[in-house]
């Protein structure tokens, strides 16, 4: 009979559009989804998280219940999640959680990361083992502890003898770049979705841009899109990596200085976002582009990035079996089996830690 190694990953991400929950089975060399969800954000939740990722008034007093409250949030996903695939906590080795990022400055004399959730609550009332905290490890040892993905990216897509690259488009976008010789490199380009939800949010009340919309019925304007690009953060050299304390409104409206129209700031983001991520690839000449996160059912963004990558071919990792929208959540689960393993988590190259270690604490039920 088969023996599975369960583990439940949880992510996210800087969009706050959810919960992503996914069950894997660790037992084989690839890691293969078994289920998933998207757990909903209680509306209030999502608004102070949101308000969290800025500096506000009276963080400290706001973060404790927010983080007691996202942590029952993540079990009464993993309680549905197991639920609906007929499981029990007792049939799962792990949870991965990443945890949510409310601020994350990698750089500066005192460097730190912050992803919170109250981990002892979660293994507390799933009664299953916790393995969260990430990143600070990495930190620890000079790395700007993210992206974090590349070694599962590596793990899942490389290809002995072909560049390969793949591309999270979340709200913050990250390459990893899956080198012919075996070696990767990753970094976060800039923004993925998140100016364009805020532009979409702003002027019609959306939380984004479905099926991309608003993109569609703009037109570029090359010149906000070169002033845009001036901004330093995408010409600084890896590693490096960003966050949405540094890619939002405020950001956006200082660009802003003609008269543009909103459907043509929203086009003009979309090739922003495609612009400053092809920009990164090209040097590598790459054969296959393999994208994941929502940025997937952006039409636009997708087609900007085929326009500008070709002949690179770029497709949805859905092509090579891997579900899009779970890549990260799978990657927390495989970080968590990682931990278990002893197996180091990061990859110094890409975060420019001093060495690669095992990540992550263990906070037990
Ligand atoms: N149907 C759609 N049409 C257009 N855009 C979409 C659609 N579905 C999702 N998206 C985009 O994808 C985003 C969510 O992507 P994802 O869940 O990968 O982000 P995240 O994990 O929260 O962010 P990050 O990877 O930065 O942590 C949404 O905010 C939206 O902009
Ligand atoms: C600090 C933080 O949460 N960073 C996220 C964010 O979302 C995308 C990009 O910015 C990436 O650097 C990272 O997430 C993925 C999971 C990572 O660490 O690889």
């Amino acid at each position: 009979m088969k023996s599975y190694s369960l583990y439940i990953g949880i992510m996210s991400g800087t969009s706050l559009d959810g919960i992503d929950l996914v069950l894997v089975d660790c037992s084989e060399p690839s890691p293969q989804l078994v289920h998933s969800l998207l757990y909903p954000f209680p509306t209030e939740l999502k608004a102070e998280l949101s308000a969290l990722a800025q500096p506000t008034d009276n963080e400290i007093e706001r973060m404790g219940p927010a983080e007691l409250q996202l942590a029952q949030c993540y079990a009464a996903g993993v309680s549905l999640l197991l639920r609906q695939a007929d499981l029990n906590a007792s049939d799962i080795q792990a949870i991965g959680c990443h945890g949510q990022t409310i601020r994350h400055r990698p750089t500066g004399p005192y460097p730190f990361s912050y992803q919170i959730g109250n981990m002892h609550q979660l293994a507390a009332e799933t009664g299953i083992r916790v393995i969260a905290d990430f990143r600070r490890k990495d930190m620890a040892y000079g790395g700007q502890g993210a992206p974090l993905v590349p070694a599962f990216h590596q793990a899942a897509f490389a290809k002995s003898g072909s560049n390969r690259a793949v591309v999270n488009i979340g709200g913050i976008a990250n390459i990893s770049v899956l080198k012919a010789d075996g070696t990767v490199l990753g970094f976060d380009t800039g923004p993925g979705n998140c100016l364009m939800d805020d532009w979409v949010q702003l002027h019609r009340q959306q939380a984004y841009d479905d099926n991309g919309a608003m993109a569609a019925a703009g037109t570029l304007q090359p010149e906000l899109l070169q002033k845009m690009l001036q901004d330093p953060y995408f010409s600084q050299p890896a590693p490096k990596s960003t966050g949405r304390e540094y890619f939002h409104l405020p950001w956006l409206q200082q660009q802003l200085t003609g008269e543009v129209s909103a459907v043509d700031v929203q086009r003009t983001l979309c090739r922003l976002s495609a612009q400053s991520i092809a920009d990164c690839i090209k040097p590598y000449q790459v054969s296959d582009v393999y994208v994941c996160g929502g940025g997937v059912h952006h039409p636009v963004l997708m087609h900007d990035l085929q326009q500008l990558l070709a002949p690179a071919q770029v497709e949805s990792t859905n092509a090579v079996g891997i579900a899009a929208d779970w890549v990260e959540a799978i990657a927390f689960a495989w970080l968590a089996w990682a931990y278990d393993q002893n197996q180091p988590g990061n990859i110094p190259e890409v975060t420019g830690a001093r060495k690669a270690c095992v990540l992550g604490i263990e906070y037990r039920p």
